[in-house]
């Protein structure tokens, strides 16, 4: 489905103009389609029906209060990754009994907060992890539902900071070390093994290396079997990618039933940690053009979005749509899309054929996922108002962040 549609010359989220939004909220926003993100939630719910399931949505790839609510109340579980992310949750309405906890650097005291709460496993990504965890649960009298990370050395053929499944990656544990750390895990009193996890990267595009890596980790589990250690889920993680320009990715509902068709005979529940496929394109970053700088050698539209309100091109180089929310008629011309910070890194877009005149409103399309939530204040800019619309409705569901509460928590030198 698009949530992002042209009626009347004017790009509309669901029912609303997105040039009323800027009117209202001003700009730089990022703007967020409910139906959308409840029609991608339920391809996976949907493709897993009529067997024991989670769908854990990654909190990464979008941890705005409202987002988190409306997944909440589809039924959603949800994989975090630091004791900010779980309180997050628990404050969006999230029950703990569905949340997964990743994530290579889990301290003491995340440990506690997630057994006292009671979260549904965590997902240890290491030996050292291990122990840890079940001097704390001890510490607590508590018994620690765990699953391994398991790291199955496939190349995901994505992005290399977006890879994670390869042997020389941080993550997980080496597929040829499981069994030993299984072994382990098994002895000691306070931690209960129930799964097997891995996660081999983002924004895959094809199916192949994720059904390489759950075969991988059937065997592992037929391994485990003939020790006495019994498996009762298997967690694929994220990592389906989206459409940002001309991919092609397999969808939920296909790869969902890819898995389902090689686990047939097999008691086992599935957990998946989609982040980007429910969110991305159920965003955009709405921006203005402040200024049309020409110049001997190129044409410059400076917006009022920055790297700091979406990092993603700077950082990977990530193409990204940008469309006019009113196109104009005229000759386009070919512009880099540049924000206000001192960066020549500071680009959204470059050499797109747009018609723009001054104060035009640009639409960042598919910047639902890992938008907002890798923004900063750099060049202490506040960060983006975050608005999520229903319909013919919109809801201020982050307001824009103002300079005071920048310096807030900083204080002059003494006398
Ligand atoms: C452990 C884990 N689970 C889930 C995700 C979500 O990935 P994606 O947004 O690609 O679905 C990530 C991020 O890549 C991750 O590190
Ligand atoms: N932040 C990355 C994805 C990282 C996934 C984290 N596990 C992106 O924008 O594509």
């Amino acid at each position: 489905m698009e949530a992002f549609n042209y009626r009347d010359g004017q790009l509309f989220a669901e029912g609303v103009a997105l040039s009323a939004i800027a009117e209202r909220f001003g700009t730089p926003t990022y703007v967020y389609s409910r139906a959308h993100i409840q029609a991608c939630y339920r391809a996976y719910a949907d493709a897993l029906a009529g067997m024991p399931h989670l769908v854990c949505f990654a909190v990464k790839a979008n941890s705005n209060l409202g987002v988190l609510n409306l997944l909440a109340r589809l039924g959603a579980g949800f994989d975090i990754v630091s004791r900010g992310e779980l309180e997050r949750v628990l404050a969006a309405g999230g029950k703990a009994e569905r949340i997964v906890f990743s994530g290579v650097g889990k301290t003491r005291d995340d440990m506690r907060r997630a057994l006292e709460v009671g979260v549904h496993c965590f997902n240890v990504e290491s030996i050292e992890e291990l122990e840890r965890l079940q001097q704390v649960a001890a510490e607590l009298g508590a018994r620690a539902p765990v699953s391994l990370r398991v790291n199955p050395d496939v190349d995901a053929g994505t992005h290399p900071y977006i890879s994670t499944g390869l042997k020389e990656n941080k993550f997980g544990i080496a597929i040829a070390e499981a069994e030993a750390a299984y072994g382990r895990a098994a002895e000691l009193p306070n931690l209960e093994v129930i799964g097997v996890d891995c996660h081999i990267g983002s924004q895959l595009t094809s199916m192949a290396p994720f059904l390489d890596a759950l075969d991988r980790l059937l065997g592992l589990i037929d391994r485990l079997a003939e020790r006495g250690i019994g498996i009762r889920h298997l967690d694929l993680g994220g990592g389906l990618g989206v459409r940002y320009r001309d991919e092609q990715p397999p969808q939920p509902g296909d790869y969902i039933r890819a898995v389902r068709e090689r686990l047939a005979g097999r008691e086992l529940g599935l957990v998946f940690e989609p982040g980007r496929s429910i969110v991305a394109n159920a965003g955009v970053l709405l921006t203005k053009v402040e200024y049309l700088k020409h110049t001997e050698h190129k044409d410059f539209a400076i917006v009022d979005a920055a790297m700091n309100d979406l990092i993603r091109p700077a950082l990977y180089d990530a193409w990204m749509d940008v469309v006019a929310v009113q196109p104009r008629t005229g000759e386009p011309r070919c512009y880099d899309l540049v924000g206000p910070i001192c960066e020549t890194g500071d680009f959204l877009g470059k050499d797109r054929e747009l018609v723009l005149a001054e104060g035009d409103l640009l639409a960042v399309r598919s910047a639902g996922a890992y938008g907002f939530v890798m923004s900063s204040n750099y060049n202490t800019r506040g960060r983006a108002a975050e608005v999520l619309v229903d319909g013919a409705a919109t809801f201020e569901v982050r307001r824009r962040e103002t300079l005071e509460e920048l310096y807030a928590g900083e204080s002059l030198l003494p006398e």
